[in-house]
């Protein structure tokens, strides 16, 4: 599903913020990603979903090596295979909560409403971002990452900007619906307590460091 080789990352010429020899993610895994500030989390997500390219080495993913195609075949790539939660959540103001879903879906049919049922929000398809909370504007988010049904989940701190208590519902609340749907699923989190509800658990320190085994 997911495999990286032999993989640096720099910006300009400061120097390598990553270095990873090996890295093995099967279809359908659940993995959380801690580490502390700058020690190049979202580098690494960014990597994996084609946004960010690395200075050595490869990402491959679905038997595909993403930075060996056209700019364009990369971007067709991430449409398909990869969606991205981010702690910012990343809505547009002018549109409904259904409309921010509707966007990402070009047009293609999904069951919009089954979906918001599902994470609760029945009463709120039709509701402005501005007249939800943050809670609800993730879970919002969250639909519109996952509609799609991706093969790839990449959540950027996912309930960083939320309450202790609704981070906790919203994490689990992630890890469910990709148990239930089959995805796999990157969680970058700095809470080690948020962690502990994903099966699999990695720190930027022991990716750093694994510099001859595969894990
Ligand atoms: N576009 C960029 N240009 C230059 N340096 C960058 C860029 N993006 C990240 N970096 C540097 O790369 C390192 C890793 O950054 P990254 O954002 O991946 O870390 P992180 O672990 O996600 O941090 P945080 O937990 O604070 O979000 C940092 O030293 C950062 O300053």
């Amino acid at each position: 599903m997911i495999q990286i080789k032999n993989m640096k990352k720099s910006y300009g010429k400061n120097d390598v913020v990553l270095s990873v020899s090996s890295i093995h993610v099967n279809a359908g895994e659940r993995i959380a990603l801690t580490g502390p500030s700058g020690s190049g989390k979202s580098t690494l997500l960014h990597m994996i979903g084609g946004l960010v390219e690395p200075t050595e080495g490869e990402v491959i993913v679905n038997d595909i090596a993403v930075y060996n195609q056209s700019m364009t075949a990369r971007d067709a790539f991430r449409m398909e295979n990869i969606g991205y939660i981010f702690q910012d959540f990343h809505l547009l103001p002018s549109l409904t909560a259904r409309e921010n879903v509707q966007l990402v879906l070009n047009g293609k049919d999904a069951p919009i409403s089954e979906w918001f049922e599902r994470v609760g929000l029945q009463q709120k398809e039709h509701a402005y971002p501005h007249e939800l909370s943050r809670g609800q504007q993730q879970r919002v988010a969250f639909i519109r990452a996952l509609i799609h049904r991706p093969a790839i989940v990449l959540a950027d701190e996912p309930t960083g900007s939320l309450d202790v208590k609704t981070a906790n519902t919203m994490m689990e609340l992630l890890v469910q619906i990709c148990e239930e749907e089959k995805l796999t699923l990157l969680a970058v989190t700095h809470d080690e307590q948020l962690a502990e509800k994903f099966p699999k658990r990695w720190t930027m320190y022991e990716l750093n460091q694994c510099l001859a085994e595969e894990i």
